[in-house]
């Protein structure tokens, strides 16, 4: 951790005061990383109403050196001017929708929030946490004028969080000693690197309870249409990507070297997709290479392939 970086110095934005946008804020505030978190929306009765219902949060809870965070209402200028936005402004899939469905409504916003936000502080970072994430994070670094390194999206991090929870069930290990990645797009032509999974560094097949087999397709499956299954029964997810989006924050803030997969400017692949990274302070430090699987390396590049026509089909206005 860089010793330099203090949450008493730090501001965070979040864009989009709905679901996903809120619980954001109430994780940043239960688990200090920055002094202020500000809330940006164009509905600002909405952004007002979950400023004071925030607010009351975060009385009992001090961020690190003491004294609360401050949440408040802010404007796209202001975000500009923070340490990280988290980009959640735009809309969300009804049942039955893809998140690729969302591309035309939630590129015109994006558009324009970040043009509202201009001029970046030079060492800001923004992550996409709108949906489609990926084409939406290519997007967001062509807008944002802003190195490609310092523009993120939030990926096959829940995916790969969801994977770990499914298989911890099976397998009857923490999630948090499994070591499982889901690559590519946040979306439908995502790919499971099985081949890398190990168990305390154990590979999976090597480390299976007796009596267990696993049944890889129905658990990509599984992983795969968990969100399709929560927006079906309560109409959005919200508290999975909340938690996720604020720890990306920490280990940006506090410049942590953890190893996520984030989606990112891939050169070899032209697209932003999921792969391991290093994250620090400004964004991507690394890209790891992991020894995939020649099929599952096809996989990859079929999802690369995907996400190219999406940008290529996008209408930019
Ligand atoms: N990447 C991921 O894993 C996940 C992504 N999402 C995505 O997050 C997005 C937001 O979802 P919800 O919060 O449930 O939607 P919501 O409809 O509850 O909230 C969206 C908010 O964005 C605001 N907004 C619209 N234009 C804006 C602008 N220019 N600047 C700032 N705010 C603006 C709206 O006024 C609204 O309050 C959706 O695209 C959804 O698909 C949701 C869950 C997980
Ligand atoms: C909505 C969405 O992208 C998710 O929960 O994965």
């Amino acid at each position: 951790m860089d010793p330099e970086v203090s949450t008493s110095k730090t501001r965070i934005a979040v864009l989009g005061a709905g679901s996903v946008g809120s619980a954001v804020a109430l994780c940043l505030i239960l688990n200090p990383v920055s002094s202020e978190v500000v809330l940006v929306d164009p509905n600002t009765a909405i952004r007002d109403a979950q400023v004071k219902d925030l607010g009351d949060a975060t009385t009992y809870h001090g961020a690190v050196g003491g004294g609360g965070v401050r949440i408040r209402g802010g404007t796209h200028k202001e975000a500009g001017q923070c340490d990280i936005v988290v980009i959640s402004a735009g809309a969300k899939q009804r049942h039955g929708e893809s998140r690729t469905d969302l591309l035309g409504r939630n590129l015109a916003i994006l558009k324009s929030a970040t043009n509202d936000m201009k001029p970046f502080r030079e060492d800001t970072v923004i992550l996409i946490v709108a949906n489609p994430c990926d084409v939406l994070t290519y997007f967001a670094q062509k807008y944002s004028g802003l190195p490609k390194g310092q523009v993120i999206g939030s990926g096959t991090f829940l995916d790969s969080a969801r994977l770990r929870g499914i298989l911890s069930e099976k397998i009857a290990v923490d999630a948090s000693s499994i070591d499982a990645y889901v690559l590519g797009e946040h979306g439908e032509s995502q790919m499971v690197a099985w081949s890398c999974v190990t168990i305390g560094a154990v590979p999976l097949d090597q480390c299976l309870p007796p009596n267990v087999t696993l049944d890889r397709k129905a658990i990509a499956r599984e992983t795969k249409d968990k969100a399709a299954k929560i927006i079906e029964a309560k109409g959005a997810t919200a508290y999975g990507i909340a938690a996720l989006s604020a720890s990306i924050c920490k280990s940006i803030l506090f410049d942590q070297r953890n190893v996520r997969p984030i989606s990112h400017w891939v050169d070899e692949l032209g697209c932003c997709l999921s792969l391991p990274v290093v994250l620090g302070r400004r964004g991507i430090v690394r890209s790891l290479n992991m020894p995939l699987h020649q099929e599952e390396k096809e996989l990859l590049l079929k999802s690369a392939s995907t996400l190219k026509d999406f940008i290529a089909q996008a209408k930019e206005v």
